[in-house]
């Protein structure tokens, strides 16, 4: 499993690098929970990690235009991966939509950019399209990656609204469809195990390497402890 550190700005992007992420994941948590941070930031992150970077372009409803737009923005700005969330999204033709407009821009701009399509394993209460639903539309929009977060950072994890089952039901889902999976939403230390039997191919964090509060710094020493026990 390949491990996502979400930061928020440069000095965070470093910590998360030299700890071990993966894949450096920048975003602005005061706009959502895949809320954009701004272009200089992207490439700011971008100019100082050797690793891949990825960047969220908001928590979006039904708006494929301005989606596709942001989308061609965090790929200007550096981002090998462009991840949108499908917050105020009700149908798979909506999120289709979506994600064809933003898989356009990207991948028109650089082909092999990666597009990942985020549905929310709380998806119930905030009125969103159902998480199972999303990895054929995301297949069928051309998108590289499916995943999951939770839509309210209120502590409560992906795990409390998606159990085991329906999880693996999504990342067997994905894969079928011949893409990556990626599960996040206030993934704890104690949840390792259960990822590593669910096997999907990214876990994304922040607020575990923030020692607990996702509205602290990302710590070093979390990030080396997560990385440890994935190795
Ligand atoms: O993409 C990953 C998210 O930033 C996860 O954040 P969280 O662990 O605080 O829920």
């Amino acid at each position: 499993m390949k491990l996502l550190v979400s930061p928020i700005n440069i000095e965070e992007a470093i910590i998360a690098d030299t700890g071990g992420a993966d894949i450096v994941d920048v975003k602005n948590p005061k706009e959502g929970s895949l809320g954009a941070n701004f272009p200089w930031v992207i490439q700011a992150v971008k100019a100082r990690v050797t690793k891949p970077v990825s960047a969220t372009i908001g928590d979006f409803n039904y708006k494929p235009g301005t989606a596709s737009l942001a989308a061609l923005g965090a790929a200007a700005a550096g981002a090998e991966y462009v991840k949108v969330g499908l917050y105020d999204i009700q149908t798979e033709a909506q999120a289709y939509e979506v994600l064809a407009g933003i898989v356009k821009a990207v991948k028109t701009y650089d082909r092999n950019r990666i597009v990942v399509a985020s549905g929310y394993s709380d998806y119930a209460r905030i009125g969103s399209i159902p998480a199972l639903k999303l990895p054929a539309v995301a297949q069928r929009a051309g998108c590289d990656v499916v995943m999951v977060d939770t839509g309210i950072k209120d502590g409560k994890s992906t795990f409390e609204f998606m159990g085991q089952p329906e999880l693996q039901a999504f990342v067997d889902a994905a894969h079928a469809e011949g893409l990556q999976c990626a599960l996040a939403g206030s993934i704890k230390f104690k949840d390792i195990p259960v990822l590593q039997e669910i096997k999907p191919d990214i876990i994304g964090v922040r607020g575990l390497v923030c020692g607990g509060d996702r509205t602290e710094a990302i710590r070093a020493d979390l990030i080396e402890k997560l990385r440890a026990m994935l190795n």
